[in-house]
């Protein structure tokens, strides 16, 4: 018979019975992942379900790609796991915790980088993020210290206290990425953090992410249009299409193992539709 394992995940507890020898960082490593059980979404008035009985777990500090062509769910996958909307049927848990009915908890660990910038132009790149940062719940010093270092990390220098309108894209792009970090989540979600950028401005976010999820061990799923952005950038992606989890693994075996030149052509292979730019 096989030995029984007991885990609290959200203190790193556990307890074995029988000879099972068990490496604790394991469980202290998983402690955020989010298990997505048969996750389904109908909007009323379509005909057709958004999301359709989606089974997924993604580990604590996983970059992980969500990819699908247009309309294929994506963002209210998102909106599911941000406590935004309802699943029509399934469940989405977070360390252990339904989403939703741990809502409150649950916000306090994930961090929301939504596709358009939600920013007041009038106010400066600064002054925009003391005001999210309060919303948040961080003050004094302790908010201050956390947005001066963020901007410092993202290139910012007297900059930083310029009107968000007058900002290029990119400057735009990463307030946007630093509104969503300054609480430190331990999962972060990011639709769509290069759209329209240009390269320069797309190397450095995708190295701040990167960096972030290497020191800070945040989990990162992101969604793009980007194949070979995604190749490089992520653990492991999922692709998507109507609704359906239609393949799922690290890119460069799925793309090797389908005899296929890149992640691009295997994604064209699974959903047949042209890659929006
Ligand atoms: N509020 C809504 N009411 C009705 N239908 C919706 C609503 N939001 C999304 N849909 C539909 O659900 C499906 C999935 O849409 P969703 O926006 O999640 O896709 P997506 O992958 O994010 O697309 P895109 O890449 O264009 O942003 C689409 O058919 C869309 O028309």
């Amino acid at each position: 018979m096989r030995s029984k394992i007991f885990v609290s995940t959200q203190l790193g507890f556990y307890y074995v019975r029988g000879e099972t020898q068990v490496n604790p960082c394991i469980f202290m490593l998983d402690t955020h992942s989010i298990v997505i059980s048969n996750l389904s979404k109908h909007y009323r008035g379509t005909s057709q379900d958004a999301l359709r009985a989606i089974n997924l777990k993604i580990s604590s500090g996983e970059v992980f790609g969500l990819l699908g062509p247009n309309g294929a769910g994506k963002t209210t996958f998102f909106s599911i796991l941000c406590g935004l909307i309802y699943p029509s049927d399934g469940e989405v848990s977070l360390a252990g915790m339904s989403i939703a009915s741990n809502l409150k908890s649950i916000k306090q660990i994930i961090g929301v980088v939504p596709q358009e910038i939600a920013l007041y132009p009038t106010l400066s790149g600064e002054d925009n993020l003391l005001f999210i940062g309060r919303m948040y719940g961080l003050k004094g010093t302790k908010l201050k210290e956390r947005v001066q270092s963020c901007l410092d990390d993202f290139g910012f220098d007297q900059n930083r206290r310029q009107a968000v309108k007058n900002y290029s894209g990119g400057m735009k792009r990463k307030i946007n990425l630093i509104a969503g970090i300054l609480h430190q989540p331990k999962v972060l979600l990011l639709d769509e953090p290069t759209v329209g950028i240009d390269v320069h401005a797309r190397k450095e976010i995708l190295a701040q992410l990167r960096q972030l999820n290497q020191q800070e061990g945040t989990t990162i799923i992101y969604t793009s249009h980007h194949m070979e952005e995604a190749e490089q950038f992520c653990d492991r992606v999922a692709i998507i299409d109507e609704g359906q989890l239609i393949t799922t693994g690290v890119p460069e075996t799925m793309v090797s193992v389908a005899n296929c030149r890149s992640l691009e052509e295997l994604f064209l292979q699974h959903t047949g539709k042209k890659i929006r730019d």
